[in-house]
C-alpha cells in the first residue's frame, strides 16, 4: 500500500521525524515559502506546524487530501480551527509538552528584567565596566497579578511563591478551586489587578477578549514603576500603549518573549534598554521539543490510522486519564453504529442514546461521536471522521438524543442502549465490555444475545424448532469456515429466533445463498464485519 505523505513546514525535533519516518513519507521543509506551500499541499495527507505557518481557509482548501494538521506547541491562533472542523480535519495540538519550558521563561525573563541582567551583559561586553546604571529591584515581598491561571500561569504562580511573592490572578472561567491550589489570592476583575500588581504577567490565549488587553486604559491603572510580562501570546499588549508607559515612566521594566509581528526584526521597543526580548523562544529548551516533537508525531499517526487522538482541539476535552477509561467505550459505540448499514439500508431519521451506570459521570459526547462515526462509516468510508461526524450526521437529516441512566437495567454495569429509528422502522441494539474490556453485543431487537464486535459476525433468524442448526454448522463447516462463537436467543418458545455467530473467516456470497436454502431459516443470512 501506498506510503501516506506528511509535510512538516517548521522546525521539529529529530525524534519526532524518526517516529513519522517509520510510517509515513516525511518532508521536512522549514525552508517553504508560502507559495510553495499552497501549491504542494494538495499531496500531503498530514501537515504539521508550529507557530509560524499560517493555516488559513486558503491553505485548507487546497489541501484536498489532508486528515490532520499537528501543531507541534501549544497556541493555535495561527489555525482556523472552525474552518478545519468544516473540511473535517482534525487538529491535534501538545499543550502539556512545553509548559515547564514556558513558565521557566517567563521567570527568566522575569528575573533579567528586574536586575537589568541582558542591559549590563551587553555593556560589560563592550568594554565598559560601569555598576550605576544596573541597580535592580527584588521581587521579594512584591505582589505579581497573574492573568490566566491555566497550566502555565499555575505553574508561574507556584515559583513566584519560592521568592516569597504574593501572588494574586484574575482568571473569570475558573473555579475558585484552583486559586486556592497554586496559593493565589483571586481578583474578580481585571482592573482590580492592574492597581495592586507590582509585576503584571499575561499567561492567557491569544482570543477577541484577550487582543489589546494591556492599552493605555490598563497602563493608566497600574501603580508607577510597574514591571509587564508577556510569554504568552504577542497582541495581548499594546505595543505603542507599552511605548508609551515606558517614555512617561510609569512603565519601569518590561519582559517580552512575544510581539504582535513575528518575526520581529524593527520593533520600536527594542530600542529601549529597560526592556529585555527573547524571539518567541519560551518552548525553545532541549526536553520541550524532543516531548513535543514526539507526542505530535505520535498523534498525526493515531489520526491517519482513523483512531483516537488524545489533544484534538476540534473535539470535546477530555482529560488523559479519563481518556484512557472512555477509549474501549468509544469503540464499543463506534462498532455498535458500524452495525445499522451492514443490516438495513433505511435512511435514518433519529438516533436515542441511552448511557446506563457509573459511565454516566463522564464525558460521553466522545461514545456519541464514536456511535455517529461508526454509523456513517460504512456509507461515506474515509470522508468521515471524529471530528466531522457529528456535523455529517446533522447534515444527513439524523437527529441525535442522548440520555444518562445512573443506573444499569440489565445485569451490566455499563450499558450503551441505542435506538435507530427510519420512516417505519426501528432497530434497538445494546453494548457493553467483556471482562477483558472489548466490545460485545448483548441485545438486538429484544433478543438478548453475545457476540463480540471484532472480525466476521454472521446474523440469522430462525424458526425455534429441531433440525435448523445442524445443517446451518454442516454448511459453514462444509465451506471451511470455523465458528468461534455462537448465541441462540428467543424470546418466545416455538416463535422466530436469532443466531448471531463469531466466524474466523470471510463468509462468501456463495455460502451465505447456500445457508438461505436451509429449511428452517429465515429470511437473508447477514454478515457484519468489524
Ligand atoms: N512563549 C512561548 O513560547 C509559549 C509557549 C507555550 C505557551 N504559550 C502561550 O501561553 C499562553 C498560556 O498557555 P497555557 O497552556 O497556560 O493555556 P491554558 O489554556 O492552560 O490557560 C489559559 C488560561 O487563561 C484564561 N483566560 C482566558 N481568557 C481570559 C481572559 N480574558 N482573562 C483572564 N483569563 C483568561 C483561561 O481561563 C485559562 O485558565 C497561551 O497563549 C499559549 O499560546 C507561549
Ligand atoms: O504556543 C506555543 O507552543 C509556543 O508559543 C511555542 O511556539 P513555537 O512552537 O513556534 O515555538
Amino acid at each position: 500500500m501506498e506510503r501516506k505523505r506528511v509535510l512538516v513546514s517548521e522546525r521539529i525535533a529529530e525524534e519526532g521525524l524518526e517516529m513519522l519516518r517509520t510510517e509515513l513519507d516525511v518532508d521536512f521543509r522549514d525552508d517553504i515559502s508560502r507559495e510553495e506551500l499552497l501549491s504542494v499541499i494538495d499531496q500531503y495527507d498530514a501537515l504539521i506546524v508550529r507557530s509560524v505557518t499560517k493555516v488559513n481557509e486558503e491553505l485548507i482548501k487546497r489541501g484536498t487530501r489532508l486528515k490532520v494538521i499537528g501543531r507541534a506547541g501549544n497556541g493555535i491562533d495561527n489555525i482556523d480551527v472552525d474552518v478545519c472542523t468544516r473540511y473535517g480535519i482534525i487538529v491535534a495540538n501538545t499543550p502539556d509538552s512545553n509548559t515547564v519550558s514556558a513558565a521557566e521563561q517567563t521567570i527568566s525573563l522575569l528575573l533579567s528584567s528586574v536586575r537589568n541582567t541582558a542591559w549590563a551583559n551587553d555593556v560589560l561586553k563592550g568594554g565598559i565596566w560601569d555598576r550605576k546604571p544596573f541597580r535592580g529591584t527584588e521581587l521579594y515581598g512584591k505582589t505579581v497579578g497573574i492573568i490566566g491561571l491555566g497550566r502555565i500561569g499555575s505553574m508561574v504562580a507556584t515559583r513566584l511563591k519560592a521568592f516569597n511573592m504574593n501572588i494574586i490572578a484574575y482568571d473569570p472561567y475558573i473555579a475558585d478551586e484552583r486559586f486556592e491550589r497554586f496559593g493565589a489570592e483571586k481578583k474578580n476583575s481585571l482592573e482590580e489587578l492592574l492597581a495592586e500588581a507590582d509585576v503584571v504577567t499575561v499567561h492567557t490565549p491569544k482570543t477577541k477578549e484577550t487582543i489589546h488587553m494591556i492599552d493605555e486604559k490598563a497602563i493608566a491603572l497600574t501603580k508607577k514603576g510597574v514591571i509587564l510580562v508577556n510569554c504568552a501570546r504577542g497582541g495581548i499588549f499594546k505595543e505603542t500603549a507599552v511605548i508609551e508607559g515606558l517614555e512617561n515612566g510609569k512603565i519601569a521594566n518590561v519582559a517580552l518573549d512575544v510581539y504582535e509581528k513575528e518575526p520581529a526584526i524593527d520593533n520600536p521597543i527594542f530600542k529601549y534598554t529597560n526592556v529585555v526580548c527573547t524571539p518567541h523562544l519560551g518552548a525553545d529548551t532541549f526536553e520541550a521539543q524532543k516531548r513535543v516533537g514526539e507526542n505530535i508525531a505520535e498523534q498525526v499517526l493515531l489520526a491517519l490510522k482513523g483512531e483516537i487522538v488524545p489533544n484534538v482541539v476540534n473535539l470535546p476535552a477530555v482529560l488523559p486519564e479519563e481518556l484512557n477509561y472512555l477509549r474501549p467505550y468509544i469503540t464499543l459505540a463506534e462498532k455498535m453504529g458500524n452495525i445499522y448499514y451492514q443490516i438495513e439500508k433505511l435512511p435514518i431519521k433519529r438516533v436515542e442514546i441511552t448511557y446506563s451506570g457509573p459511565i454516566t459521570v463522564n464525558e460521553t459526547e466522545m461514545l456519541t461521536i464514536g456511535f455517529l462515526k461508526g454509523i456513517l462509516e460504512p456509507v461515506l468510508w474515509e470522508k468521515i471522521n471524529y471530528v466531522n461526524a457529528r456535523l455529517l450526521a446533522a447534515e444527513r437529516g439524523i437527529k441525535v438524543y442522548e440520555r444518562k441512566e445512573k443506573q444499569s437495567a440489565k445485569p451490566f454495569k455499563n450499558m450503551l442502549t441505542i435506538n435507530i429509528f427510519s420512516q417505519h422502522h426501528e432497530m434497538e441494539i445494546s453494548g457493553t465490555l467483556s471482562r477483558a474490556r472489548n466490545p460485545i453485543l448483548v441485545d438486538i431487537n429484544g433478543y438478548e444475545t453475545e457476540a463480540n464486535l471484532e472480525g466476521y459476525v454472521l446474523m440469522l433468524q430462525n424458526e425455534d424448532r429441531p433440525g435448523v442448526i445442524g445443517p446451518l454448522t454442516t454448511t459453514l463447516g462444509e465451506a471451511g469456515i470455523n465458528i468461534a462463537s455462537m448465541k441462540v436467543a428467543r424470546q418466545t418458545k416455538g416463535q422466530t429466533a436469532i443466531m448471531i455467530l463469531n466466524v474466523d473467516n470471510n463468509v462468501e456470497e456463495e455460502v451465505l445463498k447456500q445457508l438461505e436454502q436451509i429449511d428452517g431459516l429465515i429470511g437473508t443470512p447477514k454478515l457484519l464485519k468489524f
